[in-house]
């Protein structure tokens, strides 16, 4: 079995998990409330610019020129993304670079993003890439699913992890790329090196979870101040 079919194997229930949360059975029946889908619209445009700099590093580190050619077109792909992004709403939140770069990153999403680049120093692109391409996974898996589902067909539920399917998925599509990638990088690893490489696409599909979860919720640093401070009930985290 090749590293990423057993990583995928291992990530199936994460999956699961995923598509049962709250917050995406919102998305099918569009129960998502303007403030919770406010939350995620203001602390995922942050998380994307933050793998920016993760992609960055897959096009540093990588172990030949084909490899940085394909991250650098996911990088154009990326700046593309944020800055049609960044065009969309812009009545109800205005978006632009210099909010974007002060926006407060609230607890959940800044451990995922940590947990990203934290992989950064590792100089790997197999230790690098699975931080990145799990939540990649994670929404082309849940946007096929998605497709079975009799969702809402308004706007923004519509279009909601409908993402760009040509880009993504498929023999050419990114995701098999990278899935490619890290099978090459295998290799020549140790095993240690290889199951580091799972336990951290793993982490970040747990942290995909909790991504959904804290905007449900729309946890912030202020909610845990208030609990450690305050002692004010904690059962919403
Ligand atoms: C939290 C998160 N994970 C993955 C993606 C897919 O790019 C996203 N937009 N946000």
């Amino acid at each position: 079995m090749s590293l990423s079919q057993d990583i995928l194997f291992e990530a199936q229930p994460y999956l699961i998990a995923n598509e049962k949360h709250p917050f995406v059975q919102g998305i099918i029946t569009g129960k998502l409330t303007p403030e919770q889908l406010s939350y995620y619209d203001e602390q995922d445009i942050a998380f994307e610019y933050n793998e920016v700099g993760v992609i960055n590093a897959l096009i540093n580190y990588s172990t030949n020129t084909n490899q940085a050619l394909l991250f650098h077109k996911r990088q154009d792909l990326q700046l593309h993304m944020l800055h049609d992004w960044l065009a969309r709403e812009p009545e109800s939140m205005p978006h632009n670079w210099q909010t974007l770069k002060q926006t407060t990153i609230q607890p959940i999403n800044q451990m995922y993003r940590q947990h990203m680049v934290a992989t950064i120093q590792t100089h790997s692109v197999l230790q690098i890439l699975p931080s990145f391409a799990a939540g990649e996974w994670m929404y082309i898996e849940l946007g096929k699913w998605m497709r079975n589902q009799t969702r809402v067909q308004e706007q923004p539920f519509k279009d909601f992890l409908n993402i760009g399917g040509g880009d993504f998925e498929g023999p050419n599509g990114y995701i098999q790329k990278f899935f490619d990638i890290i099978d090459h990088e295998a290799e020549s690893a140790t095993k240690r090196e290889q199951e580091q490489a799972k336990q951290t696409f793993l982490k970040s599909c747990l942290l995909e979870w909790y991504f959904w979860d804290a905007a449900y919720k729309q946890i912030t640093w202020n909610d845990w101040k208030d609990i450690a401070l305050n002692g004010k009930d904690n059962a919403m985290l």
